[in-house]
């Protein structure tokens, strides 16, 4: 598995009169794990969704290590860019063991079998998400926390260089979204995902960016990007942030009521 170099140059999408995403640039570089948080409705999958092939932007360009992703050949991004996306694929008819191993097609030539390396990377997925004791049961009968985590596994063992991802943690209890993190971040592949949990995000992210209608409004390592002053602006909550004394990232607390007078200023907070 290799990683990727992604940048984003500013990509506008519109659907109708309305700006999903506006002007947005970012990169990852080979290796990173880069969060994308913001308010619901802010833009982050629909960001995604340029980024994986299914939204075609407006204006500006998706470059997978330096070339235009909307002009590679479908079957190359399929080998290089995986993506979970929220509620995909819920109503197969296959055991999850066959879920997982759709993950392999993009590397094989048509109706070839699983090879032994298929099988092996198939099940160092599943347990990657702790699922083989799941692996004959009919996905469709899983909760919705063995649902994701399957799908996980299949992105996991398609070996992408370029993994997307959409709220990867929704339905998994905190034991199955530590791990679960925990495993995006040691991979070597590049990791492009939206999170809303922002402590998550702050201790599994190498960056982060912030958006807020559309547009980027903050971006950098986590220290620096979640302030008490952005997260009153973005979402409206008073907050404190400290660095946690043992893992050394940001921790925010939420604080009920209004966040303080000052401290909501419509200033953008590029930091970089
Ligand atoms: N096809 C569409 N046509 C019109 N508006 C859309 C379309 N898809 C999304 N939107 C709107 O675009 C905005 C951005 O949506 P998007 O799903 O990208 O946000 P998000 O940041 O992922 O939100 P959430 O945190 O709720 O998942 C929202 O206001 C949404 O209603």
């Amino acid at each position: 598995m290799t990683a990727t170099d992604l940048s984003v140059d500013g990509v506008t999408l519109t659907a109708g009169a309305r700006h999903l995403v506006r002007d947005v640039s970012l990169t990852a570089r080979p290796g990173e794990t880069i969060g994308l948080v913001g308010p619901n409705g802010s833009g982050k999958s629909s960001l995604l969704r340029t980024v994986y092939r299914v939204l075609r932007p407006d204006s500006g360009a998706v470059r997978i290590d330096g070339a235009d992703a909307w002009s590679l050949p479908v079957r190359q991004v399929a080998r290089t860019v995986a993506a979970v996306v929220q509620d995909s694929g819920t109503d197969v008819d296959l055991a999850v063991r066959e879920v997982v191993a759709m993950g392999r097609t993009p590397h094989k030539r048509l109706l070839a079998g699983d090879t032994a390396e298929d099988a092996e990377l198939i099940e160092s997925a599943l347990t990657a998400v702790d699922a083989t004791h799941l692996a004959d049961r009919p996905f469709d009968r899983l909760s919705g926390g063995e649902r994701q985590r399957v799908l996980i596994a299949r992105a996991l063992a398609q070996r992408p260089s370029l993994l997307i991802l959409d709220e990867p943690t929704n339905h998994l209890d905190i034991r199955h979204q530590l791990d679960v993190l925990g495993t995006l971040r040691r991979l070597p592949a590049t990791v492009l995902l939206a999170l809303h949990d922002l402590n998550l995000a702050a201790y599994y992210c190498d960056r982060l960016y912030v958006l807020r209608d559309g547009g980027v409004t903050a971006f950098g390592p986590p220290a620096q990007v979640l302030t008490t002053q952005l997260l009153a602006d973005v979402y409206g909550v008073a907050s404190e942030v400290a660095v946690h004394p043992r893992t050394g990232a940001p921790q925010v607390t939420f604080l009920p009521g209004e966040p303080q007078q000052g401290t909501r200023a419509k200033a953008d907070h590029p930091v970089g």
